[in-house]
């Protein structure tokens, strides 16, 4: 394991440096300055020019509070000259801007794309496993402004049998809902050919089928064993390639499952492989339950590509152990570029206990801002929509950057908005 080269890359050369870049590795770190050069930071993490619109908690350190302000007005600040207009050259970005040659040309971050797709799993993943149904309204407006913040894939929701997942049983009224949105695709997520017929019915142009490496996994989760769900995918394959209608496949525990524990390589290789002879032309490797580290994920990708192109593959991470980050991190080392999340850290998984969301939309693309990789996203905006579907469901976000943009915008907005002008916290309906 220890003998790949990108896990080598990563532990035998110097270590990381602030003064250098921003890798995923260090967000912790970089969360601490984040603390301290609280309102420069957030502001220019957004990197956008348009005014705030967000409704924030309120910041709850007075003492952390002071000194954020007393900053906002030190010399070396230029937020008083430019509130929220300019975002660029402040104390401290997601990127470093002093003369230091680009991000992306240094030899640990050079093999990472230049632009990575993101699939937003928020309206499907995300909800699937709430207990209180979310109405229909609310998720086709989850959706509009997911579309909104430009992200470009979204899955939508799912043609399952309801008594498995009551929460979406209304899949053909959100596609109904979001018929009018052009530009974007809209996957769901087919288990067999009943399912896909229902899924044309409605409209869909893109469907996922759902495998697993784990056999009892597998058998939990659509109640049959892996062969027998290849042998019904192959059917649903087949049909949609017909009509033209391009196919996903999903691994579920590539590497670990609640009942089976370790998965190996070899096991994730298999069914990845019988996915792509099928037809399925993208492979999603979801670590369901969270457990990976690059210690796994890398030799579990290294087996994968061996049998399906990396340009096809996906990765899709839950963030149970924090380890999502890192693990993204190495697979865009690797090659991939192609990210699963979920808005605010939306999921979970039913037969996990302490399972937790999938990575959150918000600290990707935060990453991704900082290793200059482009994702068309706008992480204000995004954080709009972390923002209204948390409070629909009466949680906090399980984003960390959007929890620490959404207090530093906060704080700039008691300054700016003396005439109650409240910019920074003004909520979108
Ligand atoms: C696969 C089945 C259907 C087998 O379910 P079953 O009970 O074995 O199948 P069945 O064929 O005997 O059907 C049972 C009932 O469901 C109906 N049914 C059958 N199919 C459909 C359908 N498509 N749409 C609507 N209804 C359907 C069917 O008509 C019948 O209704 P009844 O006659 O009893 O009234 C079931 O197990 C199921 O729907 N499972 C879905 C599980 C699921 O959605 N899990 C979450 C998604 S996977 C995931 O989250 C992992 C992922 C992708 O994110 C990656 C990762 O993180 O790992």
């Amino acid at each position: 394991m220890l003998s790949s080269k990108v896990l080598g890359t990563v532990t035998r050369r110097k270590p990381f440096h602030l003064h250098t870049y921003t890798p995923s590795t260090f967000l912790s770190s970089l969360m601490l300055i984040a603390s301290k050069n609280h309102l420069t930071t957030g502001m220019d993490a957004l990197e956008s020019n348009h005014p705030v619109t967000c409704k924030t908690q309120p910041y709850n350190n007075p003492a952390e509070n002071y000194r954020n302000l007393g900053q906002l007005f030190s010399p070396k600040s230029q937020i008083h000259q430019y509130p929220h207009t300019s975002m660029s050259n402040r104390y401290y970005s997601t990127q470093h801007t002093d003369n230091i040659p680009s991000i992306s040309q240094h030899k640990l971050l050079g093999n990472i794309p230049r632009y990575v797709k993101i699939v937003e799993v928020g309206p499907r993943d995300g909800l699937q496993n709430e207990k209180d149904i979310v109405p229909t309204s609310i998720k086709i407006k989850l959706i509009k402004m997911l579309v909104d913040s430009g992200l470009q894939v979204v899955e939508a929701t799912s043609f399952v049998s309801p008594k498995w997942v009551p929460q979406l049983a209304d899949a053909k009224d959100v596609i109904e809902g979001i018929k009018g949105v052009n530009g974007v695709r809209f996957p769901v997520l087919t288990p067999n050919l009943k399912g896909l017929e229902a899924a044309i019915a409605a409209g869909v142009k893109e469907v996922a089928v759902f495998a697993a490496a784990s056999e009892s996994f597998s058998k939990s989760n659509i109640n049959c064993s892996i062969d027998e769900s290849l042998a019904r995918y192959r059917d649903v394959a087949s049909s949609a390639r017909k009509l033209s209608i391009p196919v996903r496949g999903y691994i579920s525990c590539v590497v670990g499952c609640p009942m089976e524990g370790n998965i190996h390589p070899s096991k994730v290789a298999y069914v990845a492989e019988e996915l792509i002879k099928m037809g399925c032309e993208e492979i999603s490797l979801g670590d369901t339950i969270g457990v990976g580290t690059p210690g796994t994920v890398i030799p579990m990708i290294e087996a994968v590509k061996k049998v399906v192109p990396i340009e096809k593959l996906a990765v899709h991470f839950h963030d149970t152990y924090g380890q999502a980050l890192s693990n993204i991190l190495v697979s865009l080392q690797m090659g991939i570029s192609v990210v699963d999340s979920s808005v605010s850290g939306l999921g979970g998984c039913p037969y996990a206990k302490g399972a937790t969301g999938n990575v959150a939309t918000e600290d990707v693309v935060y990453m991704l801002n900082g290793v200059g990789v482009e994702t068309n996203v706008d992480l204000r905006k995004l954080i709009l929509a972390g923002d209204f579907i948390r409070k629909h469901l009466g949680r906090p976000s399980e984003s960390k950057a959007a929890t620490a943009l959404s207090k530093t915008m906060f704080c700039a907005s008691k300054l700016y908005n003396a005439k109650a002008t409240c910019y920074m916290s003004r909520t979108i309906v």
